[in-house]
């Protein structure tokens, strides 16, 4: 506390980090990523605008807790696109921070050992890392932007950003948001609500003057041009899924009503599977099912996945971690996963060859 008993008073100490640019300097875009992230934002913006038929799908595991089953995931993630390259846009959910209900770990880059050490910087490095390594791939990367100032650090390095449910509501996502380079996606409140989501779509669009840190880590006021590829996430909510066709139909209504574009994701994680990763194949199929019969709002899929089922408490010795399982929401194997993008491929397959016939 500082002497005078005004200043400080909860603060239990500061430390500088280093700045974006010397952490980039470190770990820098190269060539072969910097096309990764601008192929894969163009596809993306091309499958908003119809360009590009194909639905694209954010998968991975719900958390990233351990770089190397990350980067197994993605290798086996990498074919598996190729594979179904024809009627799906693959995306690697690498989700580095956990927007908490109460408390509980809040990801790898705020605490990297998971033993409450709180190594915020090796955590940056960690996840520029990874980032780096699934770009060079040629697999694009999406994450939920949840701290700020983190976008300085790594979103050279991303396709496709959420704001989560908990953040879609705070002005602060949406101005920050408004600046990103990527397509952003909205979630809808946790109790459900899309009003918040529409709101943030509303705002996220148009210029917003707020604070900020440059790439030299100083405090400086941006001012964005608005953010024109954002989109609704539907992720269910307050006890209801809303991936049906009827919320889907009610959020195509809400969003034409607000004069936006009807791009809608679904994710099938979270309130529309209740939590239950078993459920999560039983709701993409019933999106793609929607798109069979004639659905044209539904542009992208959400799932989690790793390569093992379900998920595991953070044990106190770290050496009982169970390798590639979940350590926040239970997530579908590399199996399901696998059979469920393989399935929902070749159900596209023939529409997308259809709607080419008719272009
Ligand atoms: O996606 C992950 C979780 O649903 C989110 O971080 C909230 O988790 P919690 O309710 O366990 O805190
Ligand atoms: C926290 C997440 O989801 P939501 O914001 O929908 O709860 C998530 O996708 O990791």
């Amino acid at each position: 506390m500082s002497a005078n008993g005004i200043n400080n008073v909860n603060v239990v100490s500061q430390e500088l980090l280093p700045t974006p640019e010397q952490v980039k300097a470190a770990l820098p875009l190269t060539a072969a990523a910097e096309r990764t992230v601008r192929e894969g934002r163009a596809t993306l913006r091309r499958i908003l605008a119809r360009e590009d038929p194909r639905l694209f799908v954010v998968v991975g595991p719900c958390s990233i807790h351990d770089a190397g089953a990350a980067r197994e995931y993605a290798t086996r993630l990498r074919r598996l696109a190729d594979e179904v390259a024809g009627s799906l846009f693959l995306i690697m959910r690498v989700y580095f921070e956990k927007p908490r209900t109460t408390v509980g770990w809040k990801g790898l880059i705020n605490d990297p050992f998971m033993d409450d050490s709180f190594h915020i910087e090796k955590g940056l490095y960690l996840a520029r890392e990874l980032l780096l390594y699934i770009a060079e791939l040629g697999l694009p990367a999406a994450t939920e932007a949840l701290d700020p100032i983190t976008p300085q650090y790594l979103n050279d390095l991303v396709t496709w950003t959420a704001i989560g449910a908990r953040t879609t509501e705070s002005q602060t996502h949406r101005e920050m948001a408004s600046g990103l380079s990527t397509p952003v996606g909205f979630k809808n409140g946790t109790d459900g609500s899309l009003g918040v989501a529409i709101n943030a779509l509303k705002s996220v669009a148009r210029p917003h003057h707020f604070l900020g840190i440059n790439q030299n880590g100083q405090c400086a006021v941006f001012r964005t041009r608005g953010n024109r590829d954002a989109h609704v996430v539907l992720r269910g909510g307050g006890g209801r899924p809303n991936y049906d066709s009827v919320s889907i139909a009610m959020c195509e209504r809400e969003l034409a009503e607000n004069g936006l574009p009807a791009n809608i994701v679904v994710d099938c994680s979270h309130g529309n599977s209740n939590k239950d990763p078993a459920l999560q194949s039983l709701v993409a199929e019933n999106c793609v099912n929607q798109i069979l019969e004639g659905n044209r709002s539904i542009v992208g899929l959400m799932l989690e996945s790793n390569l093992h089922w379900g998920n595991q408490p953070i044990p106190k010795n770290l050496a009982q971690l169970k390798y590639g399982v979940s350590v926040t929401d239970a997530c579908i194997d590399w199996s399901a996963t696998e059979t469920l993008l393989k399935s929902a491929a070749a159900k596209m397959r023939p529409l997308l060859a259809a709607r080419a016939g008719a272009a």
